[in-house]
């Protein structure tokens, strides 16, 4: 590239690292981007940068779309899960070339710029988790998009009519859109609009109110928004304002008050950050503290580090939302020591505390290095928090689904992940059996990778799946899945949700596809591959272009379907027996990539 292209992407690196970035990157004016940069991949012929990958870069500054579009012939543009702040720049625009923008797992905030549109090369679209709000720019205009990822944010106004045949990706959920769903052409379930409490019509249960004629009617609807809006944000920007640090004062009063504890004992206890997320998680908290009954204390079950961690303590430290489950919240809580722990707040579940407290011991008891520890847990009438320590190296979801360099995750990285996680989970179900305790909620969000990149389960046994309806899955093979025993108070739980789970989630291994609807989609659509003969179709090309083994990968996708089909108790197996199958595929994989090196 030439030098002035060279000067400007050092000032876009310069201007997103804020000084807080890796400067070992190798991003030197004196140096060849093509050859030398860290994060920067260019053509064939090495004359022109094509991609900028900067994920988990520790990143916090602000991206400047003028330096960035300096290199003419850019097409993907990846800054996903850094702490970018600051609006998506005005001018990206300039960039004609671009196919690929991720940003997913930033702290962007502010409108999305209306010129976004007219990027008419762009394939795929993930800014999801971040604080950006507004309304969309009408990206129904690009007639190539395949992929449209928006959700966790702040934004509103209507869907865009996007082409949904053409979409293979589609997620709007938990912002503030309103008014009808498009016609989703049935490709997306609810997963994919769930969390807009405006929205309105099919695949969502509430229907949309009839269409006025009297367009005035409709006009003072419509301001009756918009005043409402402007009243929520006056509250928002009044609340803001009020509740700097007074307020925390007040919070931490509260539940001072209420559990009785005095703070001057824990030194994790100073707040500094004024980030704004962590304001609306303190009062989340602090509303449920100032409405609860009697508090008790924060149970801290292992880990000697939080030895003496209260309630108050996670009240009053900085936390991140990490992620909106449909059984609660997860936050990320870090404390002015460094300590950061990842905080589960669980949503209705109503157990009593007693019954609470004892599932998490006998959770704690049945320890596994694959399983996350259980830290602490706390339980009132109100609220029930699990904490573990949080985990930096993502989750299996991420590295199948999030990352650019999907490529890297191997067969073999597959086949021992699988592996780990079915000797795991038998474990787990032989020690947990008599207390009627599976995972419950077992899929790829849910195993996050140590500091040594080994698979942990997390969240286990915190809830048991609501009712799910897998006839429709099983069906296709004559048979039908019972899920009456799926009680969320787990009275009568049985293991066989965690192997459908395994199942799904060995599917998900081998197709790459993302999961919609519980794995039931993904499931029906194997099947009837599977039927029709396709088999080897149903394989993540990544795999087959990697010269995976078809034969075992054929092992796998037969466990697979073991795991999910639930015509006859008989051929049902347990996860025992499911280990002992990833076993024998494991060995003989082992043995035959030995065979080839010799
Ligand atoms: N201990 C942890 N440390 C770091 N990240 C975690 C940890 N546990 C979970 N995560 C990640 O945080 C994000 C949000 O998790 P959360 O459990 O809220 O989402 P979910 O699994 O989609 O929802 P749910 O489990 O309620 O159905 C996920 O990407 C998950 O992989």
């Amino acid at each position: 590239e030439e030098d002035d292209v060279k000067l400007a992407l050092i000032k876009f690196y310069n201007q997103l690292s804020g000084g807080s970035g890796n400067p070992n990157l190798g991003w030197d004016i004196n140096t060849d981007p093509c050859t030398n940069w860290t994060g920067v991949f260019c053509n064939s012929k090495l004359t022109a940068v094509k991609k900028i990958v900067l994920d988990n870069m520790l990143l916090s500054g602000t991206p400047d779309a003028d330096s960035l579009c300096a290199a003419e012939s850019l097409t993907v543009l990846s800054l996903n899960n850094n702490t970018i702040t600051g609006d998506i720049p005005q001018g990206m625009e300039s960039c004609t070339q671009l196919t690929h923008i991720f940003l997913s797992g930033n702290k962007l905030s502010g409108n999305l710029p209306g010129s976004l549109s007219n990027l008419n090369n762009l394939k795929r679209f993930n800014i999801s988790h971040n604080n950006v709000s507004g309304v969309l720019p009408d990206f129904s205009r690009i007639s190539g998009l395949v992929s449209f990822l928006v959700q966790n944010n702040s934004l509103t106004g209507e869907i865009p009519q996007f082409d949904f045949k053409n979409l293979q990706d589609f997620n709007v959920s938990f912002n503030n859109f309103t008014g009808p769903i498009p016609d989703l052409k049935g490709r997306f379930s609810v997963d994919s609009v769930m969390g807009n409490p405006g929205l309105c019509g099919s695949p969502l249960p509430n229907k949309c109110p009839k269409e006025s004629k009297i367009t005035v009617e409709k006009v003072l609807t419509y301001s009756g928004y918009m005043i409402l809006g402007l009243v929520i944000l006056m509250f928002i920007v009044f609340k803001l304002v009020s509740n700097k640090k007074p307020k925390n004062e007040k919070i931490h009063d509260v539940a001072k008050m209420e559990s009785g504890i005095d703070s001057s004992s824990k030194n994790h206890s100073k707040v500094t950050s004024s980030d704004y997320k962590s304001d609306v998680i303190r009062s989340e908290y602090s509303i449920t503290s100032e409405t609860g009954m009697v508090s008790s204390s924060l149970v801290v079950l292992t880990s000697p580090i939080v030895k003496g961690l209260k309630f108050e303590d996670l009240l009053k430290a900085p936390a991140e939302l990490l992620g909106r489950g449909r059984h609660g919240n997860l936050y990320k809580v870090i404390f002015e020591d460094g300590m950061t722990l990842a905080v589960k707040r669980i949503k209705d579940w109503s157990i009593s505390s007693e019954e609470f407290k004892s599932k998490m011991q006998r959770i704690d008891q049945a320890k596994h290095p694959n399983v996350m520890d259980l830290v602490a847990f706390y339980c009132s009438k109100q609220e029930k928090l699990v904490v573990y320590n949080y985990q930096q190296n993502g989750s299996l979801f991420k590295l199948l689904h999030e990352n650019e360099n999907v490529g890297r995750f191997d067969w073999g990285s597959r086949l021992s992940v699988a592996a780990t996680i079915a000797e795991t989970l038998a474990f787990m179900h032989e020690k947990l059996y008599a207390d009627g305790i599976p995972h419950g909620n077992l899929k790829s969000s849910n195993i996050v990778f140590n500091k040594n990149m080994d698979p942990c389960i997390s969240e286990y046994g915190l809830m048991i799946v609501e009712h799910q309806d897998y006839s429709s899955t099983s069906s296709v093979q004559g048979g039908s899945f019972k899920s009456a025993n799926q009680s969320r108070d787990g009275t009568d739980s049985t293991f066989e949700v965690d192997i459908y789970g395994y199942g799904v989630l060995l599917l998900e291994l081998l197709t790459g596809k993302q999961v919609q609807n519980n794995g039931v989609d993904l499931a029906r659509w194997i099947n009837s591959v599977v039927r029709e003969e396709w088999t080897a179709e149903v394989f993540d090309k990544i795999l087959i272009k990697e010269g995976a083994s078809e034969e075992r990968m054929l092992h796998l996708l037969q466990v697979a379907l073991k795991c999910i089909d639930f015509a006859q108790e008989s051929t049902r197996p347990t996860m025992k027996e499911v280990a002992e199958m990833m076993n024998i595929i494991k060995e003989d994989e082992e043995e035959r990539s030995i065979d080839v090196y010799e």
